[in-house]
């Protein structure tokens, strides 16, 4: 009876939470820039279909594992002004779909992202259309990152500029074998623009943001290993091998943290964000919402009727 209670309490206030609760805040907060900021998407969008070319391609499987390819092997997937718009896209469709788990981001054709598309750059060089475009892709990347799913960056070959700057807007980084992540921004007389130096800074550290940016380093998978960059290392298998792909490894290696019911796995992104992004009273209040939508709930009750020892 009193359980009854107390739940019918979290569950009440987790729903007003929904509407009104810390965590809806930081949802609506999920774009940086809005019309007050003076972006106005839908000119911005037009601008950036102006410079088309390659896709970013979503591909949602039953699993509850999707994965996003940045494809444009022709430029080693270089982000088009098209790519750009169709990354806000990929990202909106994310967010609506209701039995997410896992995100794998990973480029086509044996290679990650070489940032920004040069020749798109070139012709937007203007400082206007540049604060724009960072306007842009900052509030897309930082949606991504907001998802509530787990999400892995899955580095191939290299990782450049922006394409760096991607990684950052997932959870993990996993490094393939002979790949490297580079903060190119320096040697383009630029600093990251797309959100991956605050990014970057949260992940590694200051001071070895510092150094990844400062030196424009290239880091690969034994440096990212020991800065915090990369959470692990894949080997690339040979064909002969016949083992499975890469992206199936990755897939395994996602599995670990995706295990499980969708909203329980959804929760511990919720918290862990909150925790991450909001100031600790809020997060605490964002959590006890986030608390209220699991206890109880259909995985909660069957871990408790299976009398589960944790050994
Ligand atoms: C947000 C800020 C930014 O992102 S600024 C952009 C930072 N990125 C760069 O400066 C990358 C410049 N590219 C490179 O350093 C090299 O192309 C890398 C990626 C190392 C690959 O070298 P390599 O294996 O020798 O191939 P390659 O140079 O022949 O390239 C193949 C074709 O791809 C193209 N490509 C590559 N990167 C871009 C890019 N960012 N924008 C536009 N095109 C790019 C190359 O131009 C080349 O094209 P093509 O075969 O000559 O027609």
């Amino acid at each position: 009876m009193v359980l009854c209670a107390v739940r019918r309490h979290l569950l009440k206030s987790s729903s007003s939470s929904s509407s009104c609760g810390a965590w809806a805040r930081l949802l609506q907060r999920g774009c940086v820039y809005s019309s007050v900021h003076c972006l106005d998407q839908g000119e911005i969008r037009e601008k950036l279909q102006a410079f088309p070319g390659g896709s970013v391609d979503l591909l949602k499987q039953e699993s509850g594992i999707a994965v996003l390819t940045i494809n444009y092997p022709s430029r080693m997937n270089a982000f088009s002004g098209s790519m750009m718009v169709d990354l806000e896209e990929r990202v909106s469709q994310l967010e609506s779909w209701i039995d997410c788990k896992g995100l794998i981001v990973q480029g086509a054709s044996g290679t990650f992202c070489s940032g920004s598309d040069l020749s798109a750059v070139r012709a937007i060089s203007n400082p206007q259309d540049g604060m724009k475009m960072c306007m842009f892709m900052q509030n897309a990347l930082t949606r991504l990152l907001r998802l509530p799913l787990i999400s892995v960056a899955l580095v191939e070959g290299r990782a450049l500029g922006g394409g760096a700057e991607l990684t950052t807007a997932c959870d993990f980084r996993l490094m393939a074998s002979g790949s490297v992540i580079q903060f190119v921004h320096k040697h383009m007389g630029l600093v990251p623009g797309w959100g991956g130096a605050a990014r970057l800074v949260r992940i590694v550290g200051s001071q070895n943001a510092l150094k990844l940016l400062g030196g424009a380093l290239k880091v690969d998978p034994e440096l990212g290993l020991q800065i915090g960059l990369a959470d692990g290392v894949l080997e690339v298998p040979r064909a002969e091998e016949g083992v499975g792909t890469l992206l199936q490894r990755a897939e395994n290696w996602l599995s670990h943290y995706t295990n499980g019911a969708a909203p329980v796995v959804q929760a511990v992104k919720k918290v862990v964000l909150s925790g991450r992004e909001l100031p600790l009273s809020e997060a605490l209040r964002t959590e006890k919402d986030v608390f209220g939508t699991v206890w109880g709930g259909p995985a909660n009750l069957q871990a408790l009727a299976s009398k589960s020892k944790h050994r």
